[in-house]
């Protein structure tokens, strides 16, 4: 017979084993835990607790399998409790945004997408700085106008940008409680850069504008060995010399010209720049400023401003958290963002379903609806026949061009618009501004004509052959709303949300 205390003491060796598997085991879950947190997943995941019964399904005899599946299931369920208990890196950190007018900004959203950092506007006076600055409201910061600089001499230390721009985006507290100041708008740039296909060195590049953006702009193009010529209203070189510089390559606009709400504007007349391969726009809002726009018609690269945000943002953020972010989230911040921030606009022949489709796509989305048509009867006081039949269609036509005007510059709407937006083509930038342009399509033998004077002034055929290929230009893709309008809204979210 064995002795009772030697088997004892086996049991005992192999529970100390397993405790400290178990302490391994949940140090692997913790991790697990910051893992699905930052990709947005759950704790719980059905198909892989599936998987798992089913492979130690193979590793105990049947006799042992209750036992075994009941021993396991209380490991994990004490797992997840704490995957959902373990705190996230950086939970208690308190970060925010430092200026002194802080309209909307998307600062806060970026970040709740790159840690789990508290992220708060911090709206300041200048007389207030000093005392922000040495209080204990915040552990890390980003600083926008008019404090890049006013921030520099409360600093200890400096990154190398920093100390080359005089421009500070970013500050930490560090552990004895000095700061510390880094420029990682230079790391945005430097992205924006390399997103338009970089630029050789000895290769001209023309800077619009010689404000704080500017200066970091400069910094990064002379870092890679380009030449660069600032254009400025009152600088040495102005916008009325730039036929000296008509070899330049490239092209960035570090002026707010053209930003949200001045939509419409463009610094420069591109054609002016022969040379031009490539145009960045630190302006992300519109996503597709004027300047933009016409780098696109002149077949130029053309990129806004918003990765350069975005990275400058995931710069910040591995500050805060004293760790690396991977590169990849800039391009999935950027993509969720640019999403989020543009409308989702529908076009296409009277009677389609723009209307319709529009609304209900916007209550799926919780998002604003603007019905241009609508909005029109509104303002006219009246429907759309009778408007048409006392003021004609021209009349008609400068109303829906002005009203675009305006819709087109907001965020985020879905809007319908009228069924003959297309023919003019100056609605076009307006439409496509910041916006998916989305051709609703539905079979002419469907379409209602009554309540639209286009319609029944012609035939659908007829209508469709004038205007097919301006709905073709005007649109980024098509949706197709000959099933029910559910389906058509099922369709549109799947490509473009
Ligand atoms: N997918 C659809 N299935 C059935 N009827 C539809 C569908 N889409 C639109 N309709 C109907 O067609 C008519 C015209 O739709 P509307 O949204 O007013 O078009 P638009 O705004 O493009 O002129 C409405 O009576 C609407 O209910
Ligand atoms: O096709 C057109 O020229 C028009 C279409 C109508 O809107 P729907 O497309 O919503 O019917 C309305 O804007 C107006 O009657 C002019
Ligand atoms: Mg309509």
């Amino acid at each position: 017979m064995e002795a009772l205390n030697d088997l004892r003491q086996d049991i005992d060796a192999l529970d100390a084993q397993l405790a400290a598997l178990y302490r391994r085991r949940m140090d692997v879950a913790a991790r697990i835990a910051a893992v699905k947190r930052e990709q947005g997943l759950p704790v719980l995941q059905p198909e892989r607790e599936r998987e798992i019964r089913a492979r130690l399904a193979e590793l105990a005899a049947p006799a042992l399998q209750p036992g075994m599946q009941a021993w396991f299931g209380a490991l994990r369920a004490a797992s997840r409790d704490w995957q959902e208990s373990s705190p996230a890196p950086g939970a208690s950190l308190r970060c925010g945004l430092l200026g002194e007018h802080l309209r909307h900004s998307y600062s806060p959203e970026i970040h709740a997408m790159l840690g789990a950092y508290s992220y708060d506007l911090f709206e300041v006076p200048p007389e207030g700085l000093a005392d922000f600055l040495h209080g204990a409201a915040w552990d890390g910061l980003n600083v926008t106008i008019p404090y890049k600089r006013a921030v520099v001499p409360f600093c200890a230390a400096l990154s190398p940008m920093a100390k080359q721009t005089g421009s500070v985006n970013t500050l930490v507290r560090r552990a004895d409680g000095t700061l510390y100041g880094a420029n990682t708008d230079a790391d945005g740039f430097r992205l924006l850069l390399e997103r338009g296909g970089g630029i050789a060195p000895g290769e001209k590049a023309l800077v619009l504008g010689s404000g704080g953006a500017s200066q970091t702009v400069q910094a990064v193009l002379r870092a890679q060995g380009a030449e660069v010529v600032v254009i400025s209203r009152r600088g040495p070189v102005t916008y009325d010399m730039i036929e000296q510089h008509a070899d330049a390559r490239l092209v960035v606009n570090a002026t707010p010209v053209g930003m949200y709400p001045e939509n419409g504007i463009s610094p420069l007349d591109l054609r002016r720049v022969p040379q031009c391969r490539c145009v960045l726009d630190l302006v992300y809002n519109p996503a597709r400023t004027a300047l933009l726009q016409q780098a696109d018609r002149l077949g130029l690269r053309a990129e806004n401003g918003l990765s350069m945000l975005a990275e400058q943002a995931r710069c910040a953020a591995e500050l805060f958290l004293q760790r690396p972010i991977d590169p990849a989230r800039t391009a999935a911040v950027t993509d969720t963002l640019q999403k989020r921030m543009r409308n989702l606009i529908l076009i296409g022949m009277p009677g389609a379903g723009k209307t319709t489709v529009g609304r209900l796509l916007a209550q799926r989305l919780g998002r604003d609806f603007f019905d241009a048509d609508e909005e029109l009867e509104r303002r006219f006081g009246c429907d759309i026949p009778t408007f048409f039949a006392r003021e004609g269609e021209a009349a008609f036509r400068a109303e829906e061009t002005a009203l675009l005007a305006e819709l087109g510059r907001r965020s985020g709407c879905v809007i319908a618009t009228g069924g003959g937006c297309v023919t003019r083509p100056e609605n076009e930038p307006l439409l496509r501004q910041n916006a998916a342009v989305i051709w609703l399509q539905r079979a002419l033998d469907r379409l209602p004509v009554a309540g639209r004077p286009v319609s029944r002034r012609t035939t659908p055929e007829a209508l469709y052959a004038q205007r097919a290929a301006a709905y073709a230009r005007f649109s980024d893709g098509t949706a197709d709303n000959n099933g029910t309008p559910d389906e058509t809204v099922r369709q549109i979210l799947e490509a473009w949300t």
